[in-house]
Formats: C-alpha cells, structure tokens, sequence
C-alpha cells in the first residue's frame, strides 16, 4: 500500500501505475473543491506567509471574473478531469472514492466501505473512533501500536482563513459542471452543491 494525493494529478502516473500492477486497487479521498483549495492554499501559506492572498491568486482578472484554472490549487480539484486519465487505465471497479465530508463526520463508515472495497473483514469499526473536541476531528481511540489515543497532527484540520464570500460563490460557479461530471463519471453524488447554499 502506498498513498500520495500528489498521484491523482499526476498525468504519466495511471500508465505507470498500470505497467507495474494493473489489478491495483486506487482509492481516493475527495472532498469539495472549493474547500481543497483552501485547504491547499492554508498549507501553502503556513510555508510561506509572504504569498499573495487567496482571493488574488485565485484569479486571472477578477473585474471579469477570469478564475485561474492553471492554479495549482484550483487545478488539483477539477477531478472529473484527473479521474478521466485514471479511466483510461483502470475499471471504475478497481477505483474507490471516499467522500472527505463523510470521512468526518462519520470515519467507521467511510472506512467499512473502504474495507469491503479490499475485500477487508471490517476489523476497523465504531469503536475505533471517538471524537475529540479539542482537535474537532474524530481520532483513534487506541492505535495497534500504542495504548494512547491519537489523533492526526497539527497540519491536518487547521483553521482556513476568511475568503471572500463572493469569491467563494464564483469557485463554486466555475466547479459546479466538473462535480456534475465526476458524479456521473463515478455514479456517486457528493452533494458539494449543497455547501452553497450555506
Ligand atoms: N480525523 C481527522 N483529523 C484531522 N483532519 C482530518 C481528519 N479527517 C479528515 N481530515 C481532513 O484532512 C485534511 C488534511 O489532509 P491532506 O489531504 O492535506 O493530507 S495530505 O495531503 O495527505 O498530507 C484536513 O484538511 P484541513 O482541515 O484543511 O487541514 C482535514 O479536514
């Protein structure tokens, strides 16, 4: 088993991937583009606190409303485009998706469908999991090789800065036919539209 989110968007890796284990079993953790970009911008951003603003960077022109798609951050969550070069490759069969949203607020079924998925014994359940408030993420109750509890670091689940609300709508604008498209690609709705409206 190995994991790099960088893989998903890496345009010789489905081939690769594919010469070295063609039964490879690929499982990808997909959460709302918009929140990605965030996410991806606030790693960035605790490296280097000197880049530009989120909003900035987001755009081409922003009077005209231009989003730079060739913006790493934003580029990365046009999945119905990465996902097409992985279909060249591979059957949809051997591809599972993990919605991030529910991997949240509920780990132990997201990762019963991960389990049946490998064809697991569902080992990893319910009582795995508690949810830890200070973290405000769920956490291990007990790890094979500790007796404490853990959870993820200090780098996962950090705070995103404000963006821009009407800089949001627009992301959400631009992505909304590519989620379209990666729902049908993958027969699974992952409701993202649905973050709009909040
Ligand atoms: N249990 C738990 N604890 C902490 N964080 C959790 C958890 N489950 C999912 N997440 C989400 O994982 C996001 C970070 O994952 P990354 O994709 O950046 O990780 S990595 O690229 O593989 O390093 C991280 O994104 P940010 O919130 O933007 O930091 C989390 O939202």
């Amino acid at each position: 088993m190995e994991k790099t989110p960088s893989y998903f968007v890496t345009n010789d890796a489905p081939k690769r991937i594919h010469s070295m284990a063609r039964d490879t079993k690929l499982i990808i953790v997909v959460r709302n583009p918009v929140t990605r970009a965030i996410s991806d911008y606030t790693q960035t951003l605790s490296k280097r606190p000197e880049i530009p603003t989120f909003e900035v960077l987001a755009f081409k022109n922003r009077t005209l409303g231009l989003i730079d798609a060739s913006w790493s951050a934003l580029r990365i969550g046009i999945y119905a485009l990465h996902l097409e070069s992985w279909m060249q490759y591979f059957p949809l069969s051997q591809i599972h998706f993990v919605s991030g949203e529910r991997l949240i607020v509920d780990p132990a079924g997201e990762m019963a469908k991960v389990q049946d998925f490998l064809g697991l014994k569902r080992i990893v359940t319910d009582k795995h999991f508690y949810f830890n408030k200070t973290k405000g993420f769920p956490c291990l109750k007990k790890p094979e090789d500790s007796s404490a509890p853990r959870c993820l670091g200090k780098s996962k689940g950090r705070t995103h800065p404000k963006i821009d609300p009407d800089v949001i709508r627009r992301l959400h604008k631009f992505y909304k036919p590519f989620n379209m498209m990666f729902y049908q690609m993958t027969g699974q709705n992952f409701q993202w539209e649905l973050d709009e409206k909040q």
